[in-house]
């Protein structure tokens, strides 16, 4: 950045502090915030201003519209009691950004279990790591990118880690997404209805148990640092619409049980729903579910059920809210249904009969869990 262009974004920010009365002392001596330094890149321009002792930081946050005013709508203004960071971006967010492979697995070097969550204003990918971050609610209504952000979440995760690295247990609860995986060598189960999905979740418990044990028998924090020959996969639980399940005490307990232990144990969760209900994440599993991605929800209160604020006011298909270390504005990679089958098509095997699990299954009729879906 030239130094002229430092000097008329401070111009520029000085004039904002005077218009929005930022300032401490007289109209005509004001003393305003210290512009600290000025940083441009491709993508933004980013602004670091400390404000002078007395002046109170709510002058700035309640006058954020000020900086709309002058700087455009591109902006983000950060900050707390003295320290405060506006940051210009010189685009707005992509309203597609199609599924790259070649691009995204670039991105995907160096972590263990990537999740590729989507791209933000300044055009990078934001990644993480489900060892560090494990579990995941993803919330919209219809329409507004759950289902695709699934698809690209799975067919990431599938193309990166081989099958003796990955299990998935896929829970489909509206029978309409997860055909798609069914073949594939890493899923171990595909269900639609409670009762099978309270069978795949036997099974997950009994995993939890087993490693858990493992971990005391060997006297390590973490599955991975088992001895090679009791090296276990990573599992990933995806239950796409999981709030139909919710009256399957069983169910919903081990969802519980996974989302608070499941992190050391390699065992992870992806829930998604379309009808954020506070009674469901109420409970203990909201805590756990250490990352938030809310699509476009309907109202207020659903986007503060999920953490995500401002996701009611998302416009585009494939925009969302992300709620993981900090708030993320995202759009997610956009991959079809024929282009996912295309990448899948290497790992596509005959499949022999599901797991089975040997647990006493009490007894429930889908009536029981799917008829009070509102
Ligand atoms: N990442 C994206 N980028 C651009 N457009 C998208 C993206 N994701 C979804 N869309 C558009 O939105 C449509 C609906 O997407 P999707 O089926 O994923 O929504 P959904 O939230 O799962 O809806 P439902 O709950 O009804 O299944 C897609 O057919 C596509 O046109």
């Amino acid at each position: 950045m030239t130094w002229l262009e430092s000097l008329k974004i401070r111009r520029k920010l000085i004039k904002t502090f005077k218009s929005g009365g930022i300032y401490l002392g007289s109209d005509e001596r004001p003393i305003f915030p210290k512009i600290n330094h000025v940083r441009t890149t491709e993508y933004s321009a980013q602004i670091v201003f400390n404000l002078p002792n007395g002046l109170d930081p709510k002058m700035v946050t309640k006058k954020d519209y000020i900086f709309l005013q002058h700087f455009g709508k591109n902006v983000d203004l950060d900050g707390d009691h003295k320290k405060f960071t506006l940051t210009v971006y010189h685009r707005s967010m992509p309203s597609t950004l199609k599924y790259k492979f070649a691009d995204i697995s670039k991105v995907c070097n160096g972590l263990s279990l990537p999740i590729i969550c989507g791209m933000d204003r300044t055009g990078e990918y934001v990644t993480l790591d489900m060892l560090k971050q494990p579990h995941i609610l993803i919330a919209g209504e219809t329409g507004s990118g759950k289902s695709t952000q699934l698809r690209s979440i799975l067919t990431t995760l599938i193309k990166t880690k081989k099958p003796n690295e990955l299990e998935l247990y896929l829970g489909d609860c509206k029978k309409s997404e997860f055909h798609l995986f069914r073949k594939v060598e890493h899923v171990q189960c595909v269900h639609s209805s409670a009762r099978d999905i309270q069978k795949m979740l036997l099974h997950i418990k009994k995993e939890l148990d087993e490693r858990s044990n493992l971990t005391e028998m060997f006297e390590v924090s973490h599955v991975d640092d088992l001895p090679a020959e009791h090296r276990k996969p990573y599992l990933v639980v995806c239950i796409d619409e999981f709030v139909m399940l919710r009256k399957d005490e069983l169910i919903m307990d081990i969802l519980t049980e996974t989302a608070a232990i499941g992190r050391t144990l390699g065992v992870f969760l992806i829930l998604s729903m379309q009808r954020p209900s506070a009674k469901v994440l109420d409970t203990t599993i909201r805590a756990n579910l250490t990352v938030s991605m809310g699509f476009k929800l309907r109202d207020a209160m659903e986007s503060k059920i999920v953490n995500t604020p401002n996701a009611h006011n998302l416009e585009h298909s494939g925009r969302f809210i992300m709620n993981a270390d900090k708030l993320y504005e995202l759009q997610a990679p956009y991959l079809t249904m024929e282009q996912a089958k295309k990448l899948l098509n290497p790992f596509v095997v005959a499949k022999g009969p599901v797991k089975e699990v040997n647990e006493e299954i009490p007894q429930l009729t889908e009536k029981d869990v799917f008829n009070d879906v509102n």
